[in-house]
């Protein structure tokens, strides 16, 4: 049973659903979970009128039998988020060809998943709590930072539905705010000119935060990078305290100084950080003095990361532990 075309033909609201045709042989990779069709996957769009950026599309294979249906942009080069596979529609109704429902019932679903993870946690009030394409919401990251949640958005459609997300998220008990960061720049190929958008409202979200992990305090600023904190690293930041003691250790790329503040933690005898930000830099210098460190142990120096290591090469230095957590080398590929 086609539950998708069930829904459509029961539904007087969704009268015209675009359908966009896969090329033969192309439809495996988004029947597998893929998320994101590519033009170059595209056939053919059949549809009076033509969907328009932010339509809701089924995406059906050769011979027209719809594979799902997500969010259609006639910009991007990923011109469907595919939202909802057709298996899936057929085993629960409620969420079909329904953006709200369906963006309710996955952010739901992660947040049980976190809890099943045991997040948060008494070592930590800082994670991720929508993970784009890993919770299949393309486009779509929330990272929760005590009673703070940033959200950044980085797909025409999370725009869209700015309020439904800021719901969603803020009928979890413990946030008490809520900070919209879109990525301007993806966006940009998204076709949104988001270059002026507001971010944090100063009367409704604070400038900073705190959080704990692993028994070490951070600073957060929530105008910082990315969402302001790498929650991804927490096991790694965990395992360099384990490993630490006795030794000298370098973090480069240190940020608000995680791996350092951790190896200091676990008895590094001598602890530098180099970051080409200074507001990073300010930031790991503040944590040493949240955390009570001793500030003759840790360094946070703000240097490029090249200049430092040819410093390093002329003084002879070395360490027993040196941790690289660069920045993406080529984030896209005119930059290969
Ligand atoms: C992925 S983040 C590091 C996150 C950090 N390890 C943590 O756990 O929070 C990458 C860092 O590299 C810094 N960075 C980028 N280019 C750099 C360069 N040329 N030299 C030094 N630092 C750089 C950025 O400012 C950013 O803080």
């Amino acid at each position: 049973m086609l539950a998708l075309i069930v829904i459509m033909s029961r539904s007087s609201s969704k009268p015209c659903v675009a359908r966009v045709v896969l090329k033969k042989g192309k439809t495996q990779l988004f029947k597998d979970g893929s998320p994101m069709v590519y033009s170059g996957a595209v056939d053919r769009i059949i549809g009076r009128p033509p969907p328009r950026s932010g339509d809701i599309v089924l995406v059906a294979d050769g011979a027209e039998k719809p594979i799902g249906w997500g969010m259609y942009n006639s910009v991007s080069m990923f011109c469907v988020r595919l939202m909802q596979l057709e298996e899936e529609a057929t085993r629960d109704l409620s969420c079909a060809l329904n953006m709200e429902k369906l963006l309710e019932t996955r952010i739901n679903e992660a947040i049980e998943l976190r809890k099943s993870l045991g997040l948060p946690s008494a070592s930590t009030n800082a994670f991720r709590l929508v993970n784009s394409e890993g919770d299949r919401l393309s486009g779509l990251i929330v990272d929760v930072f005590g009673d703070v949640a940033v959200i950044a958005s980085s797909a025409a459609w999370v725009e869209k539905y700015k309020p439904e997300v800021e719901a969603s998220v803020g009928r979890i008990d413990e946030i008490n705010y809520i900070n919209w960061r879109p990525s301007s720049e993806v966006l940009k190929e998204e076709g949104l000119d988001a270059s002026n958008y507001k971010e944090r409202d100063p009367s409704i979200c604070p400038q900073r935060t705190k959080v704990t992990e692993n028994g070490i305090f951070y600073a957060i600023s929530l105008e910082g990078q990315k969402t302001g904190f790498y929650a991804d690293q927490r096991e790694n930041r965990q395992f360099i305290s384990t490993i630490s003691d006795g030794q000298r250790v370098l973090d480069m790329f240190c940020y608000s100084g995680g791996f350092a503040l951790n190896a200091a933690r676990g008895g590094a005898v001598n602890v530098i950080g180099v970051d080409s930000s200074l507001p990073a830099v300010e930031l790991a210098k503040e944590n040493i003095v949240l955390n009570n460190m001793d500030p003759g142990r840790i360094t946070f120096l703000r240097e490029d990361a090249s200049e430092f290591m040819k410093g390093a090469l002329s003084r002879n230095e070395s360490w027993d532990i040196v941790i690289l957590d660069p920045p993406k080398l080529a984030p896209r590929k005119k930059e290969l």
